[in-house]
This record gives structure tokens, sequence and C-alpha cells, in this order.
């Protein structure tokens, strides 16, 4: 049986984030990819040129439509846009019996907004208690919790500031910090500090939705959550090393990169 996988998320018309990252994320994966799409985006390696949300019956019903036939392992959402939009896909998520990977996307790599300033809240109060893994950047973390992570030492105050609002797990993503891609998974009580190489590529759209999705993927297989945010480390640490120019701005991680060098799984 292959598992399957539910994202919730914007489209990335130049396919290297939201649902289009998604998707060929569970793919290289080995599990079955499904959408729910919330927002479009007209997006190029430049950033976001337009963006235009769906009405939440669509949403609604694109949920309903996979989830009642088709049934899912597990659940990823990306950007939900709009605090209704939060609302709807919080509502969603906790009557689904399956674990939740919860990436609160605030802001693109250009800095684009993605998800209302009046959605905040909503953000905290609804979409986070419901999730199994939160994996806010530390944009996001800042936004959310108040908490500015300046060193890897201060990672450790942004996680219990997240789990406050009621995540099982919270995956703190120090990609942006500088020196070695040191990313915090705790549960308040166990800590996994996951550490990979920096690797010096301006080629990273896309790495915060791959990594998400590929818990989410492993999560389904049935690995526990230390386990499932050890393989996909593995697995974005690979694809932003083979992240590759597109466009005359910053470019995709590679999805297939383990079907390139024959290490897929
Ligand atoms: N240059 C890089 N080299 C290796 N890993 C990276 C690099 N940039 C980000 N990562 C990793 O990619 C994942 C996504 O992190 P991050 O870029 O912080 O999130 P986001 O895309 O949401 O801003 C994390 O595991 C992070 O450590
Ligand atoms: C539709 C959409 N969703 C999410 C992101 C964030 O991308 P990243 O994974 O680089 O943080 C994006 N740029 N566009």
């Amino acid at each position: 049986m292959i598992p399957n996988v539910l994202t919730v998320a914007g489209s990335d018309s130049g396919g290297g984030a939201g649902i289009q990252a998604d998707l060929k994320t569970m793919l290289a994966l080995g599990v079955h990819g499904m959408s729910v799409v919330t927002a479009v985006t007209a997006q190029n390696s430049l950033g976001v040129q337009g963006a235009w949300e769906l009405p939440v019956e669509s949403v609604r019903a694109q949920y309903r439509s996979v989830v009642d036939d088709i049934g899912v392992q597990a659940v990823k959402t990306g950007m939900l846009a709009s605090a209704e939009l939060v609302e709807a896909v919080a509502e969603l998520i906790a009557g689904t019996d399956a674990p939740a990977v919860v990436d609160p996307v605030g802001v693109s790599k250009h800095g684009d907004a993605l998800l209302a300033a009046s959605a905040l809240d909503s953000v905290r109060t609804k979409l986070l208690p419901v999730a199994t893994v939160a994996t806010p950047n530390l944009d996001e973390v800042a936004q959310i919790a108040g908490v500015r992570v300046e060193a890897e030492r201060d990672m450790r105050t942004a996680a219990a500031a997240v789990l406050a609002y009621g995540p099982r797990w919270v995956l703190i993503k120090g990609g942006h910090l500088p020196g070695d891609a040191v990313d915090l998974l705790t549960d308040g009580s166990e800590e996994h500090w996951l550490r990979a190489p920096r690797h010096d590529n301006r080629h990273t759209h896309g790495t915060g939705c791959t990594l998400a999705s590929a818990v989410a993927s492993q999560l389904a297989k049935g690995q526990s959550v230390p386990e499932a945010v050890a393989a996909a480390k593995d697995y974005v640490t690979g694809a932003v090393a083979a992240g590759f120019a597109l466009g005359g701005g910053i470019g995709p991680v590679d999805h297939g990169w383990r079907f390139r060098t024959g290490t897929e799984r």
C-alpha cells in the first residue's frame, strides 16, 4: 500500500515552492501526493508578482473530496493566506485522524507576504494547537512568538515559545543563521539537534516546503516524529546541495536529486 499524503498550500507557478515542491517531494519519497490549493501565486525566481486566494468553500470542498473518499495518512499545510482560510483548515485538520505538519508560511524568500498580518492570531490559537509538528523558520518564530533568534543558543527559547501554543512537536529551522544548517526538534522533553553542512548555494527556493512535505511523507510511512524529521533533513540537505539556477534570480532546490544520483529509496 502506498501511503497518501495531502498538502494544503498555495501554488507556485515557478514550480520551486508551494504545492509544486510538495508534490515533487512526495513523489521522490515514494508516497501518493494529493493537493488542496488555497491560493494561486504568479511567482518566479525573482519574486511573487501576484497572489489570489481561493474561496473558503472551495478549500473545504477540495479537502472533503480527498479525505472522504481516498483517505490520508498525513497532512501538510503551507501558505494559507488569510485568517478565514487558516481557521477553516485548522477545523478540517482537527476532524482528520492523521498527523499534521504545519509550516506556518509567512513571507517568501524575496520578502513577499504570503499570510495576512491579521491571520497571525488564528495561526497561534487555531492552527498550532492541531499540529503534530510545526516547522517555523526564524522569521516566522519572530512573527508568531516574538522571539528573535540571533544564534543557535536562542533556538531553545524559540522552541519553548512556539510549543506554548500547543503543537506536539516543534522544528525550529535555523537555515537563516550563518554557519552549519542547524535545526532543533523538540516536544519539550526530548531534544534533537539536526546539523548539516551549509551548502554555499543561492538556489534555495522551496527549502521550507520541501522539508515539511518530507516530514509528512515519512510520518505517513509510519515513522516516529524524530525518525521522520531526520530522514527529511537528509533529503532537503541533498536537495539544497543540488539546487540549480533558473530564470534571473533564486533557483529551486532539486527535488529529483536522488533519482539523478541513483540514491533513491
Ligand atoms: N544553504 C543551506 N545549506 C544546507 N541546508 C540549508 C541551507 N539553507 C537552508 N537549509 C535547511 O533547509 C531547511 C529549511 O530551512 P529554512 O531555509 O530556514 O526554511 P524556510 O525555507 O522556511 O525559510 C532547514 O533544514 C535548513 O537547515
Ligand atoms: C506558494 C508558496 N508557498 C510557500 C512559499 C515559501 O517558500 P520556501 O519553501 O522557500 O520558504 C512560496 N514562496 N510560495
